[in-house]
């Protein structure tokens, strides 16, 4: 008989990680596990990263939906109805598939798996002091990332443009992408201004320049911007045929694909095959998972890509935020994140 059970765990950053959004310190997480009862040994893991603040699924039922999930798991012919609590399906996802191939954390098997290819990843910038975003540049750009994501939008604005100068003084757009990510902070008054000045650096493109849930105004933005925008607040909590008529009605450049956030693999695939039937362009990207939750991830990314290449830097980059990360064989080396077969897991920092 199959059994299910959780653990919830505080993961806690190394510096703090300030967004548009606030500056964060310590992130929880839930971690699911199932097996069957007749060899508890091999079990499967998985994550059900709970983003408080942003998931759709941060309301008060939550540990209660997944106890009753992992109560009644034995007897749960149809998981679907978890579609409302989509880090609880991510993390049911992960476990069920772990489990399917033996509980060795290998969600996905692809040749990423076998560590023969790696996945390109952007270098993320933490918002801070102007002194604490140069420093995290150069580290960045000396570790090899061609391509750097700055959250934006807190700061004064000058002193992010100067940012951008800097780096575009000594680094060409042939030599670093730059993305930038405001997190929602423009208002859509000055959004169009603001646009205009970010253009000026070669900005490859802007995550959620407004506020989500302004659909009359992020279409008109991504009708007239200077600067490629991306979608991914906005694409929390929509389902089924609201897919279609977001894309439809703000016609974004590109769509960012969260798992955890957008109803696991299948949410998430829904939005890549809808987005590509319209040339929507689209990367995949952690949300401050745990590396259980990142690796699942990782390992989808590099399923999906195989069949449909895209060429562009995803996400990923958020494995080495915290102090007491799950050990896992994730290696973030130059720019691309790969997994390292010879490596293994560490999961005693996890009881349940
Ligand atoms: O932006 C990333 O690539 C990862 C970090 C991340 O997801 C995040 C972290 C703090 C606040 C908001 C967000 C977000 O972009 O959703």
């Amino acid at each position: 008989m199959l059994q299910a059970t959780y653990s919830k765990y505080n993961l806690h950053f190394k510096q703090p990680a300030g967004t548009s959004r606030g500056i964060l310190t310590e992130k929880e997480t839930w971690f699911i596990k199932v097996w069957e009862s007749e060899q508890p040994e091999i079990y499967g893991l998985g994550e059900c990263a709970l983003f408080r603040g942003l998931s759709a699924d941060d309301r008060p039922e939550f540990e209660k939906i997944l106890k009753e999930t992992c109560e009644g798991f034995s007897n749960l012919r149809d998981i679907r109805y978890l579609q409302d609590w989509s880090s609880i399906q991510f993390g049911l996802d992960t476990a069920l598939a772990d489990l399917k191939h033996g509980g060795k954390r290998i969600i996905y098997p692809t040749p990423f798996t076998e560590g023969q290819t790696d996945v390109e990843i952007n270098g993320l910038i933490w918002m801070g002091s102007k002194d604490s975003m140069r420093q995290q540049i150069i580290k960045k750009l000396d570790a090899g990332f061609h391509c750097i994501k700055l959250k934006i939008g807190a700061i004064d604005f000058e002193a992010e443009l100067d940012l951008l100068r800097m780096i575009r003084s000594q680094f060409s757009k042939e030599l670093i992408e730059l993305r930038v990510d405001a997190n929602g902070a423009f208002s859509p008054k000055d959004a169009p201004r603001k646009l205009e000045q970010l253009a000026k650096y070669d900005i490859h493109s802007i995550e959620q320049p407004i506020r989500q849930g302004q659909w009359e105004e992020m279409s008109r933005l991504c009708r007239n911007t200077p600067i490629p925008i991306a979608l991914d607040e906005e694409l929390i909590g929509i389902e089924g045929f609201n897919k279609d008529k977001l894309l439809d009605t703000i016609r974004p450049q590109y769509v960012v694909i969260k798992p955890s956030l957008l109803g696991s693999f299948s949410g998430s695939w829904e939005w890549i095959s809808r987005s590509r039937e319209r040339n929507i362009g689209w990367w995949i990207t952690s949300a401050l998972e745990s590396n259980i939750g990142l690796n699942a991830i990782a390992q989808w990314t590099a399923y999906i890509l195989e069949c449909h290449p895209t060429g562009m830097p995803q996400g990923l980059g958020t494995g080495q935020l915290y102090t007491n990360n799950i050990p896992s064989p994730l290696e973030q080396t130059g720019s691309t994140i790969r997994y390292n077969p010879q490596a293994s897991w560490n999961l005693s920092p996890i009881s349940f």
